[in-house]
């Protein structure tokens, strides 16, 4: 298992950008896409390839492919979905498992509300979306809603993700791959993360 911040200057200066203080739902939201096809690139790049053999316009030629890899893109309501079209633009032919998660603002304890998994998904590698980990509750039931359902390989994509929240999943979670754009500060009183986003939630869906 592993932590991995992805420091490429696209993923930053995205970043830097979706932390304007004064950003349009409209940036906020292409931005977010952007940054989850980003992800999925770093995020895919140990993928094991096999080769073939196809014809070409100058006769045969081996090329390579994506061996096996069966995925499932599971976005956690809301604030996940501002990934999703990002991340599928890169795995375009994924299975989505949706499941739906609302953190409690006073006890920061989140509340599953939806579980639409792949009937499948004990064969897929599992690619958790979501833009921010903070205390971590909310990936921690999430793995453990595919875990329950036999998923074994399972890697989570964040734009933005507190150090509490990060330690606290792998205690529970070893095995787990985590990708962010940003390590960020800490959490402050209310558990949101400095200097983080504000509520991603929020500011895809133009709620408040
Ligand atoms: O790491 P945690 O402390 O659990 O917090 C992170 C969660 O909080 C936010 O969702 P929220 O519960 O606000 O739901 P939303 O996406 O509907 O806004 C965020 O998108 C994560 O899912
Ligand atoms: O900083 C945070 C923490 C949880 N949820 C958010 O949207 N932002
Ligand atoms: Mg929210």
């Amino acid at each position: 298992m592993a932590v991995h911040e992805v420091r490429h200057p696209l993923v930053q200066h995205k970043l830097g950008k979706l932390r304007e203080r004064d950003i349009s739902t409209k940036r906020f939201r292409e931005l977010t896409g952007e940054l989850g096809t980003l992800l999925t690139y770093e995020a895919t790049r140990n993928f094991e390839t096999e080769e073939y053999e196809i014809e070409t316009w100058a006769g045969r030629c081996t090329v390579e492919r994506i061996k096996g890899k069966k995925l499932t893109v599971v976005p956690i309501l809301r604030a996940g979905i501002g990934m999703m079209d990002g991340v599928l633009e890169l795995v375009p032919s994924a299975k989505v498992s949706v499941v739906g998660l609302a953190r409690d603002e006073q006890t920061l304890e989140p509340t599953v509300y939806l579980e639409k998994l792949v009937s499948d998904i004990e064969q897929r590698t599992a690619l958790i979306i979501d833009p921010m980990l903070a205390t971590g509750g909310t990936l921690i039931e999430t793995v453990n809603i595919l875990k329950r359902a036999g998923c074994k390989d399972i890697v989570g994509l964040f734009l933005v993700a507190a150090p509490e929240g990060i330690e606290r999943v792998l205690d529970i979670h070893p095995d787990l791959e985590i990708y962010t754009a940003s390590i960020d500060e800490r959490l402050n009183e209310h558990g949101y993360i400095l200097p983080g986003l504000g509520d991603a939630g929020d500011k895809i869906f133009g709620t408040r």
